[in-house]
């Protein structure tokens, strides 16, 4: 059983408080992304979970261990980063075989776990080849594989896809899904990138200026963001914050902001009961929808409608926002449940 728990973790570099009490309870082979903006402190929560970094206080803990003030080397994790790490003068195989090697593995077990890893990452073919001469995907699955190897209880990924190029990255992604799951390994990877996030994660948490502002499955996350800076942040274009003047029917206790995402208006283009006329400022055609943004007296909206539907810039759309995809907000940024 290797969970993960975060406790309290704080810590400043200088007078910049970078992580400020952040709590996880990660479950046992559970893959957890780390989610938020540059600087938002993904990569030093990661590399204190590693031990790569120490923590100001609080406490991190493997499985029933307490580890915050072991050497990374005892905490018995694995990490992989963007820039992989490679050795370019070392075969395939030895860079596979090396934190088997640092341990001092039997070479019959360097041979197993080797093989078995080069396998799932569909590199067994290039296992003599050197390092240097592999293409750039071909190294990153090097560098999984030889995490892998170690058999680590947890596997840290720093942005692991970031050097790949899109095509690359989106076949990456999907192999390191299924090999993950394959290889049960409780898993924590850091990225930007929202859509890696949605699609590989168990459970997402995003981070806000060394918060976490909402930990949950990516479902929960995208359809009940719990706060606005997740529903700005999650989606594309992001959800609509709409001020209570706008509002039809009843506002909850304490809300100041309609959260409403950009597929979820009834749309019409001829005036109805209580739809708002909105102008439609520029449309996008994105293939399987179209994208508009559009205006009310200076509120902005951005609205997602379906292809039928023939509209130009200038002219007036009719909109209300489905009941049961309307989330409330209150001044503070927190959602009304
Ligand atoms: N060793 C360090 N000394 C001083 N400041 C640091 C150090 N490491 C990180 N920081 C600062 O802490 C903040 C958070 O950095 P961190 O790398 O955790 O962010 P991030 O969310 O991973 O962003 P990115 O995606 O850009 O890597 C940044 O402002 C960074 O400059």
């Amino acid at each position: 059983m290797t969970t993960i728990t975060v406790e309290n973790i704080k810590k400043s570099f200088g007078d910049a408080d970078i992580l400020k009490s952040v709590s996880l309870d990660i479950k046992d082979q559970e893959f957890t992304v780390l989610l938020g903006p540059s600087g938002c402190g993904k990569s030093t929560l990661l590399r204190i979970i590693a031990g790569l970094e120490s923590q100001d206080s609080g406490i991190i803990k493997i499985g029933d261990r307490v580890v915050s003030h072991l050497p990374p080397r005892e905490r018995n994790v694995a990490m992989v980063f963007q820039n992989y790490a490679v050795f370019p003068h070392m075969t395939v195989f030895e860079n596979i075989a090396f934190g088997l090697r640092m341990k001092k593995a039997p070479e019959k077990k360097i041979k197993e776990n080797v093989e078995r890893t080069a396998a799932l990452m569909h590199i067994d073919h290039l296992l003599k080849r050197y390092s240097g001469q592999l293409s750039g995907g071909q190294r990153q699955r090097v560098a999984v594989a030889r995490a892998l190897a170690v058999e680590p209880d947890v596997l840290l990924m720093d942005e692991p896809l970031s050097n790949l190029d899109a095509l690359l990255r989106l076949q990456m992604r999907a192999e390191l899904k299924s090999v993950l799951e394959a290889s049960k390994t409780t898993t924590v990877y850091v990225t930007h990138d929202q859509v890696e996030a949605m699609s590989l994660a168990d459970r997402i948490a995003v981070m806000n200026s060394g918060r976490i502002d909402q930990y949950d499955v990516p479902d929960e996350i995208y359809s009940k963001p719990a706060t606005e800076y997740v529903g700005s942040f999650i989606g594309n274009p992001p959800m609509n914050f709409i001020s209570p003047e706008y509002q039809v029917g009843s506002i909850p206790a304490g809300a100041t902001q309609l959260g409403i995402r950009p597929e979820d208006f009834n749309v019409s283009k001829e005036a109805r009961e209580n739809h708002w006329p909105i102008t439609v400022l520029t449309r996008e055609k994105l293939g399987s929808h179209q994208q508009l943004s559009a205006e009310l007296n200076g509120q902005l909206f951005r609205v997602n409608i379906p292809n039928e539907i023939e509209i130009e810039s200038g002219n007036t759309l009719y909109l209300m926002p489905k009941e049961d995809k309307k989330r409330w907000y209150t001044e503070g940024g927190k959602i009304i449940l």
